[in-house]
């Protein structure tokens, strides 16, 4: 992919710790190319803003309409704006830019106060402009402070939270993540809220207790700028911008005599900064206990019949998931009856996809899910029945989720482009599919989707230890055959490893 874009359009801080020198260190940390659109010109050491000048109107357009004729941007941070006339013209500019090109990415980091409590903006909440900006904005980030000035509504609790996000959302603002750092009903752990009109989660992380935390709210909206521009998903963009910040504030020191800046470390890899991602609407049970260990998943076919169940175990297939999306519920019952049975007979793992009140009334093995399951599924029955959980998963977000389940195993999907199923999400890819093996921390994984034959051998040099897959085996001239040269390589790996 092309190295991405990414516009910084914000306040210079001589102190060199936020605004759009965070901005420019955090972008290129992400892997981004950073443009820089300065809105002001503030004078900052680590103690206090002593001189805060606005830019032209003429040179901040000057800016924009240079970069807009050669650095066309995948995506925008906007940091402090300096007045209502910046506001307005680049509300106008963004509506432009999106008329005339592939509409960028707008993540807006409304900063109206400097940490230090200094105001750095004279922009009255409520205005036109502010709402005229607020409508081209795909990401909005404020913390709670910023949140009340734009809407009024006391963040006094979660609800208030939600409807302030409302608020905001009205205006076409396409999404609120609240950063919760000062919430007073926060302790331990440091939770940020997202709102998007239909999906509400918290991304929470261990709170670390620093005074070194300057830039870091500019930073967390670049690094989320950058990962969209990169093409990750919103969600899996708040992953990986909170795990940059977590890091820079563990090692961040002071570097003058008052609070220093958070420190740029570069890509998240470290599954220690990553979040916690909590559905905002759902628990899962609090009795619920880690799942039934599983081993390696090896060759995992996955086939919608007892037939084929039939068919592979007795190639020495050791580990199938039963998935049928069409039966008459008689025939659903009695095929998964058979399915679970011929795995009793070949000592074979059987999982059950979707169905599992069957999977738990017939003794399965285990039971396959999805994510958009994992809210209506008793996972405590699965669990206390003693049956294994395998949960699909499809970018960072999802794997956090997944794995504050504690399950058997975590699918990594879908890998490549896929026939068999249609996917909401984008094919992950190898490079994609290694960070996510760093983060599955122990966890037995498999990876699903659009795996041949000739890309087993890349595939599994990944380092991942299970690969499921539907069609290389169903459509095969020959489906014996290709499941015995599977079963083959898989065995060869294991004896490379041994
Ligand atoms: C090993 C494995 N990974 C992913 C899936 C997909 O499961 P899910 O998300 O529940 O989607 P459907 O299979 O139900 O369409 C899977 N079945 N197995
Ligand atoms: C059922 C399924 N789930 C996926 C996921 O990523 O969750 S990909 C997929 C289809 C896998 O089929 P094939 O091997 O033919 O590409
Ligand atoms: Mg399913």
């Amino acid at each position: 992919m092309k190295t991405p874009i990414i516009w910084c359009i914000g306040g210079s801080d001589s102190g060199g710790g936020a605004g759009i020198q965070a901005d420019l260190l955090a972008v290129r940390g992400m892997g981004g190319h950073a443009c820089s659109v300065i809105s002001a010109v503030t004078a900052q050491n680590s103690l206090r803003v002593a001189h805060i000048q606005a830019v032209s109107l003429e040179s901040f357009t000057a800016q924009l309409n240079c970069l807009a004729q050669d650095l066309f941007p995948q995506a925008l941070k906007i940091g402090m704006l300096a007045d209502s006339l910046q506001l307005h013209c680049l509300a106008e500019f963004i509506a432009w830019l999106k008329r005339v090109g592939k509409p960028p990415l707008v993540v807006w980091d409304p900063v109206l106060r400097a940490s230090s409590g200094a105001a750095l903006s004279e922009i009255k909440p409520g205005d036109n402009d502010v709402t005229a900006l607020l409508g081209q904005v795909d990401i909005l980030t404020p913390n709670a402070q910023e949140l009340e000035l734009l809407t009024g509504v006391s963040p006094t609790s979660p609800d208030a939270l939600a409807a302030a996000a409302q608020k905001l959302l009205q205006t076409g603002c396409g999404a609120v993540l609240v950063k919760g750092g000062h919430l007073a009903w926060q302790a331990e752990t440091a939770e940020d809220y997202y709102f998007d009109g239909q999906d509400y989660r918290r991304f929470g992380s261990v709170r670390i207790d620093t005074p070194h935390s300057h830039g870091s709210g500019c930073t967390l909206a670049s690094a989320m700028a950058t990962a969209l521009a990169l093409d990750y998903p919103v969600e899996d963009a708040i992953c990986l911008a909170k795990a940059y910040v977590n890091r820079g504030l563990r090692q961040a020191s002071a570097v003058g005599e008052g609070p220093g800046p958070l420190s740029h470390q570069g890509w998240p890899k470290d599954v220690a900064y990553f979040p916690a991602v909590i559905p905002g609407n759902w628990q899962p049970p609090k009795a619920l206990q880690p799942f039934a260990e599983e081993s390696e998943l090896g060759l995992y076919p996955i086939v919608d019949s007892a037939d084929w169940v039939e068919r592979l175990l007795p190639l020495g297939v050791n580990c199938i998931q039963l998935r049928i999306k069409k039966a008459r519920k008689t025939d659903l019952e009695e095929q998964i009856i058979r399915a679970i049975k011929l795995g009793r007979d070949h000592e074979a793992r059987v999982y059950i996809n979707d169905h599992w009140q069957l999977a738990i009334r017939h003794g399965a093995h285990g039971v396959h899910l999805g994510q958009e399951d994992l809210q209506t599924a008793d996972l405590l029955a699965i669990q206390q029945a003693g049956l294994r959980l395998g949960i699909s998963t499809h970018g960072y977000a999802e794997l956090q989720l997944a794995k504050s389940l504690s399950p058997s195993y975590l699918a990594l999907g879908h890998l490549f482009a896929t026939k068999t199923k249609q996917m909401p999400s984008k094919p992950q890819g190898l490079t994609r599919l290694r960070q996510y093996l760093i983060l599955a921390e122990g966890v037995p994984t498999v990876a699903i989707g659009g795996i041949s034959v000739e890309r087993v051998p890349e595939v599994l040099a990944s380092g991942i230890r299970g690969i499921a897959l539907v069609s290389a085996i169903r459509d095969a001239a020959n489906p014996e055959a290709t499941t015995r040269t599977l079963l083959n390589m898989l065995e060869k790996r294991h004896a490379d490893r041994a």
